[in-house]
């Protein structure tokens, strides 16, 4: 990584083309974290556009097995379905056989003499992003090489890997795997996953998810709490929008982990994919801003009061009670917590919100307060599956529950300031859909309180559309419903109201 600012400028911009305007309220600095950071050029407001970026290259993510997506569309595709060019990368035979992009790719690749040409090979697929880069033009390759790389085992790994899949790879040539090894190392530290916003959905989709390098927006360093939001469309643009005011001279963060994690996991998480111990704000405070996402119930009997770490930043810090001073060190702490979450993985695994509900409102009150992360990633199964799994006909009760979560959820990211991020936009949709239901289910007392509650809901609608509409993962059945609904619905709705109110209504 030897690259000035001001080269790095050029380059950016040169790399960003018509992407790229001077509009957008970005510049490079030197981050107090000892790299590159970016940092807002003037004032920014909540939800205006930052910048848009291109990726210099995009692959298949490093991924699980059952996941075989076609090498050019990214659709997904069976495992024997193979390009016939004798590169041995899966290709979708309808659209994508005689892609002009694959061309070149399936000639190198071809040229090495894959062992094994009738079946998917993950290792070759893993690799092929890295392999890829070996095609691009000196430019691209350069700024790719600008990138901060941190090498480490795996990432060699994944590239000797590969090779050994392959009997007439040019080991002869040392800048060829010296560029695949650097390329790797630059993927591992830099790379976004353009996978689809939300978990539930990229479970249903069939589309497979992608790592894409992003030369401008690798520039952000991370914050547990970030003040961006990003998402890509169907062309592999990103697109990174402020999720709350920024004033000119801060840095601009995103976030490389999940906002629910609670603070060993994510520092943990970090230091082990990112190379770096995270000391923000919100992992330097036990209470984490407030959310207490990783407190555990204190085990003195009957102490109601919560175990917290004492030093939140140091690993092996001791926990105490805030009520009783009980303490447990971090040994016990991280053996209760292995215990919970094979618990709740279990939970999860069965797949039903039946049971997690059961659950959720039983055993385990006693035993976690009620926003732990592990509660925290049950009430978000709840949250994405009941009404949409199409397993029970579910009750006015359930939807209540589901309510309730939705409303304790979008108050746990108040409390840790995230701001109008994607997690909140797909929660707004997913409380939309319940209050619909329990409209349907529970008799409104009249006319007009009904038509108020379903105009305050529309709104929220209209909210999740307006952060959610630019990107590819947009929940389909969002998309699908705001076609079907008249674009003024909500003035119209609006009217309704106030025709009740003056009685004018029949
Ligand atoms: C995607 S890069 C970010 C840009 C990088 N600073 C640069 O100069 O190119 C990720 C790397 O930046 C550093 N980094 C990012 N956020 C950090 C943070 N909060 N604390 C310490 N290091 C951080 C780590 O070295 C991490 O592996």
């Amino acid at each position: 990584m030897d690259c000035d600012l001001s080269d790095m400028r050029v380059a950016l911009v040169h790399h960003l083309g018509k992407f790229h305007s001077d509009d957008f309220p970005w510049v490079l600095g030197v981050s107090e974290f000892g790299g590159r950071g970016l940092y807002a050029s003037r004032d920014i407001l909540t939800d205006e556009i930052i910048f848009d970026d291109c990726p210099i290259i995009v692959g298949p993510r490093a991924g699980r097995d059952e996941d075989v997506t076609c090498v050019v569309c990214h659709q997904q595709v069976a495992r024997s379905e193979m390009c016939l060019g004798g590169c041995a990368l899966p290709v979708c035979q309808s659209i994508c056989k005689d892609n002009e992009r694959h061309r070149a790719e399936c000639e190198l690749l071809s040229s090495w003499n894959p062992i094994k040409t009738e079946i998917v090979s993950d290792n070759i697929l893993r690799a092929l992003t890295s392999i890829r880069s070996l095609l691009l033009p000196p430019q691209r390759l350069a700024l790719l090489n600008s990138l901060q790389a941190n090498h480490c085992s795996q990432t060699e790994t994944e590239i000797n890997r590969a090779v050994a899949e392959f009997s007439n790879f040019p080991h002869d040539n040392a800048s060829i795997l010296k560029q695949l090894y650097a390329t790797s190392a630059v993927l591992n530290t830099n790379a976004f996953e353009t996978k689809l916003v939300s978990e539930y959905e990229d479970r249903k989709s069939l589309r497979g998810s992608q790592r894409g390098l992003y030369p401008l927006a690798c520039m952000m360093n991370h914050q547990c709490v970030p003040n961006v939001r990003y998402s890509f469309d169907a062309n592999h643009t990103m697109r990174v929008q402020a999720t709350k005011p920024i004033r000119q001279g801060e840095e601009i963060f995103t976030s490389y982990i999940q906002i629910f994690w609670g603070t060993y996991s994510r520092r943990v998480h970090l230091a082990a994919t990112k190379d770096f111990m995270c000391n923000c704000s919100r992992c330097s405070d036990p209470t984490e801003c407030g959310s207490y996402l990783s407190a555990l119930r204190c085990p003195k009997e009957p102490c109601a009061g919560r175990l917290l770490p004492l030093k939140p930043l140091s690993l092996g810090s001791a926990w105490s009670c805030d009520i009783c001073k009980t303490q447990l060190n971090s040994k016990q702490v991280s053996k209760v917590q292995d215990v919970l979450s094979a618990l709740i993985i279990t939970k999860l695994r069965k797949g039903d919100c039946r049971i997690v509900m059961d659950f959720l409102n039983t055993c385990i009150k006693n035993i976690m307060p009620g926003n732990n992360q592990f509660i925290v990633e049950l009430k978000l199964f709840v949250i994405w599956n009941l009404g949409n799994d199409g397993k029970y006909d579910y009750t006015l009760d359930d939807f209540q529950t589901k309510e309730k979560f939705c409303l304790e959820l979008m108050e746990l990211l108040e409390q840790m300031g995230a701001g109008e991020c994607t997690i909140k936009a797909l929660i707004y949709f997913e409380l939309y859909k319940c209050r619909e239901q329990l409209v349907k289910l529970q008799h409104k007392e009249n006319e007009e309180e009904e038509a108020n509650y379903r105009v305050l809901n529309r709104k929220l609608l209209d909210r999740s559309w307006s952060m959610l509409k630019w990107s590819v993962g947009a929940p389909p059945e969002l998309r699908q419903l705001m076609q079907r609904i008249d674009g003024d619905a909500v003035e119209k709705l609006e009217d309704k109201v106030e025709s009740i109110c003056n009685g004018n209504h029949h």
